[in-house]
């Protein structure tokens, strides 16, 4: 089940200064730093009550986030959905008919499992699903 937007992702070419201008924007400082290699990106995370924004600065030439600042430059680049069992989200869409681009869930940043649907199927937006990882 989906049970909450978690957060909205922003590509960023700069992220110290995209830092501070969010700062500055939402009169707090982010509550987190973290680089995921494996997707090529650092992240930065901001928090207002329930909303959450995660800026994300490319750290090579071939992750998705150095790809999408070529094709479309600096913006919104997904919706992250909050759901309570990503295997069992990730079963329900591909049978709906999305294209779910992993086959089984990743590691994300801030602590979540986390995959992707294809903005192709999804309105032109790029959808990420992610669960809180509890060990
Ligand atoms: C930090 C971890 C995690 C978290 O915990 O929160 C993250 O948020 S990681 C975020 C970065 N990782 C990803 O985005 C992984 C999922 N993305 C992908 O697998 C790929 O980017 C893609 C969506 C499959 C596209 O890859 P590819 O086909 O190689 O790139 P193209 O540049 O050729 O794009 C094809 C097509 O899709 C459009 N596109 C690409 N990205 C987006 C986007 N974010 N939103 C909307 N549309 C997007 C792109 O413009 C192309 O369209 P056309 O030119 O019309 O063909
Ligand atoms: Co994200």
């Amino acid at each position: 089940m989906v049970t909450n937007l978690e957060h909205i992702g922003i590509a960023v070419r700069d992220l110290a200064a995209s830092n501070d201008l969010f700062t500055k924007l939402l009169n707090v400082p982010p509550y987190k730093a973290e680089a995921v290699e494996a997707e090529g990106v650092t992240t930065s995370f901001f928090r207002v009550n329930q909303t959450k924004i995660e800026l994300l600065e490319a750290t090579s030439p071939d992750s998705p986030i150095a790809k999408f600042l070529d094709k479309k430059g600096e913006g919104i680049h997904h919706l992250a959905f909050e759901v309570d069992d990503i295997a069992a989200e990730m079963k329900r869409l591909a049978a709906e008919g999305f294209t779910v681009l992993n086959e089984t869930p990743k590691r994300g940043a801030d602590n979540k499992w986390v995959c992707f649907l294809h903005p192709k199927g999804t309105n032109g937006v790029l959808v990420e699903l992610c669960q809180e990882i509890k060990e």
